[in-house]
């Protein structure tokens, strides 16, 4: 392990990892961040002592919240396969320059699609930053298929 640490390819992907990792972790914050603001809650427990007339009006969905949490379950549907992916790819011996180039263009793609869909801007903005990510993604996936395919 503390020999993989020490390939620039793996620095690089666990550079990147953590850094669309935490990106992802923020939606976290930043919805309960427009939970207070809008005053949206879920659950029961999230409104105790407040008055019966004060929790049917808290007791409710936003359209921002909704929003953060819809890019939150996207930013899982794509960078828990980056992460995976990246990792098998990282094994591969791939040139640095090259990979270096999918993990930054990946991030960047990840950090415009949150902005995209948080601000939000309009279309196609958002599909654009998430198309690139999936590129990206699906040519490492290939690379691993070519170099290590054993069907
Ligand atoms: N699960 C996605 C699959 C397709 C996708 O990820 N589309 C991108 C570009 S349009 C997106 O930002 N979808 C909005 C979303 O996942 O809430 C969906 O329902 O839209």
């Amino acid at each position: 392990m503390a020999d993989l640490f020490e390939l620039d390819v793996f620095q690089a992907y666990a550079t990147y990892a953590t850094v669309v990792i935490l990106k992802m972790m923020l939606m976290g914050p930043l919805t309960a961040y427009f939970r207070m603001t809008r005053g949206a809650f879920s659950n029961e427990e999230d409104v105790r002592g407040k008055s019966e007339e004060q929790k049917k009006k808290l007791l409710r969905s936003h359209p921002d919240v909704e929003r953060v949490r819809r890019c939150h379950q996207n930013d899982l549907e794509n960078i828990i396969p980056f992460v995976i992916i990246g990792l098998l790819y990282s094994l591969t011996a791939p040139d640095i320059s090259t990979a270096l180039i999918y993990f930054r263009v990946f991030a960047a793609s990840r950090i415009c699609h949150t902005l995209a869909y948080i601000l939000p801007l309009p279309q196609p903005s958002r599909a654009l930053a998430w198309m690139t990510g999936m590129v990206v993604t699906f040519c490492m996936a290939f690379r691993v298929l070519t170099v290590a395919l054993h069907l």
